[in-house]
Order: structure tokens, then sequence, then C-alpha cells
């Protein structure tokens, strides 16, 4: 694949995040495999999202491709480079530039400012934020005025808005997001996938999703189903018709 454009910069559908065969045991899991050999690559500008039964290994696959785990065996490159074997503090480093994270529980501190925890893993990380673009990603997520709220004034929908905003503040390559809808009712489950969908449309930003709900997987511009730990299947422009009925075969397997 051409991995360039003319200008230099890395074409759209260039691989952001790719595992290689990756195998995933714990050392307290009994010998199983949470990841059995799985190969994957998640391009520039794309939405996906990762299905499968409970126990599948969604959330394994989602920690090593972050690098927030390590696998067993086989690759992971994120932006072109191998992370899977890179050491500390050059993991977190390449993390903390690349990789934005939202999970189900919002994992907003109480204590600070809308503005303050979007701000806060830059400043944990040392660098300089980006105050221009903090207060446009604010925006953006429709925040625009509540900055100095703190989370305990804010709904569901509006705390995982915050979650996405300090995601996006510094500006990553990749948004992981286990299950970002998990907590919220429909209406604000619905706008945190519209706004994931128009982050990588408008920004270019692959986002990688684990969710259960078929209805939130036909946001994603292609679903992936795992099963004990393998991909077993995969649908490109998905409806939630058909990721249910995908869902249903790769269950009863
Ligand atoms: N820290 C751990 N220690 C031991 N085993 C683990 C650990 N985390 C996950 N596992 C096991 O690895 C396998 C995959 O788990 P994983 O959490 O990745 O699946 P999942 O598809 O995300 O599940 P769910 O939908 O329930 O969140 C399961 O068999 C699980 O029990």
């Amino acid at each position: 694949m051409d991995m360039q454009n003319t200008i230099g910069y890395p074409a759209r559908d260039a691989e952001v995040v790719e595992l290689v065969d990756v195998v995933k045991t714990y050392p307290d899991g009994a010998g199983v495999r949470a990841l059995d050999g799985v190969s994957v690559a998640f391009g520039r500008g794309t939405f996906s999202a990762v299905m499968g039964p409970s126990g599948s290994g969604k959330s394994t696959l989602l920690h090593c491709a972050a690098g927030l785990d390590r696998p067993d065996s086989g690759r992971v490159m994120l932006a072109g480079r191998e992370i899977g074997t890179l050491r500390e503090p050059a993991l977190t480093k390449e993390r903390r530039r690349r990789v934005g994270f939202v999970f189900q529980s919002y994992n907003l501190l109480d204590a600070l400012s809308v503005w303050h925890n979007v701000l806060l893993p830059q400043r944990l990380a040392g660098v300089r934020p980006d105050q221009r673009w903090a207060r446009e990603v604010i925006a953006r997520v429709g925040l625009k005025g509540r900055e100095n709220d703190r989370p305990g004034q804010l709904s569901g929908g509006q705390k995982q808005r915050v979650a996405l905003a300090r995601a996006l503040a510094a500006r990553p390559e990749v948004i992981f997001a286990d299950e970002p809808t998990g907590a919220l009712d429909l209406a604000s489950g619905r706008e945190v996938l519209g706004l994931l969908r128009e982050v990588v449309d408008s920004l270019g930003t692959a986002v990688v999703m684990v969710t259960h709900d078929p209805a939130a997987a036909a946001w994603a511009d292609r679903v992936v189903f795992l099963a004990d730990g393998r991909m077993v299947d995969e649908l490109a422009d998905p409806t939630a018709e058909k990721v249910a009925e995908r869902m249903m075969a790769v269950s009863a397997r």
C-alpha cells in the first residue's frame, strides 16, 4: 500500500494501528489465551467497532493495541513503530503522543473543573498544553461556557463529552473507546457517537471502539468480531440489523 501521499503526510488510509499474530495470556488466567493470534489493522481516518461475546478478548485487544498491555508474542505497531517490545518510559511517551482514551466510566476527576480535566493528561506528561486547541475541542463537543463546571454538575452525556475533549486535546492519531456509550441513555449515547463520527471525518483521527450495541457499531465504517480470542468475522459499512445478525452467528459458534 502507498503509505505516503505527495506532500509527505501519511495517507488517510495508511494503518495507524496494526496487530500481527498477537497472543496474550494472563498470569492468573489458567492458560486461557485472551488473544489467540489476532492480526488486524486500523487505518487513519477510519472508525472501527470491535464486537464479540463477553470474554472474547475485546478489552485485551484494545489494551494491547494501545500499549497499555504487552502481548506475549506477535507485533503491535503504532504509527508504523513497533510498541509491543518498547520499554518504559519510551512506551508511555509514544502512547501520550499518539493515543487518546475514552472509557465507559468517564474517568474524570471530580475535584477539577472541565477545563483542568481536559488539560490534565498533558500537564501530567509535562507538555505545555495548547490552550487555544483545548478551547476549540471543548467547543466542538458542545461544552463552550461549561469550562468552570465540575463533573458533578454535568449529565452523563456531558461527562463523556468532556472525556472526548480530553482525549482530543493532545491531537492523538487514534482514540480507543471502551464502551463509551455503555452508561448513557439513548439520546446522549447518540450524541457521543455522532461526535466520534465527526472527529473521524473532520480531523482524520482513527477511532477504535469496543461496544456490545449493534446500533452503536453501525456508526463505524467497519466492525470486527472476536470470539475466543480470535478475529472470526468483519463487516464493512455496517447497519444495526446486519451487525445484530453477525453477532448472533458469532455467539452461536
Ligand atoms: N486481568 C486478567 N487476569 C486474568 N484473566 C483475564 C484478565 N483480563 C481478562 N482475562 C480473561 O481474558 C479473556 C478475555 O477477556 P477480555 O476482558 O479481553 O474480554 P471482553 O471481550 O472485553 O469481555 P467483556 O465483554 O466481558 O468486557 C477472558 O477469558 C477473561 O476472563
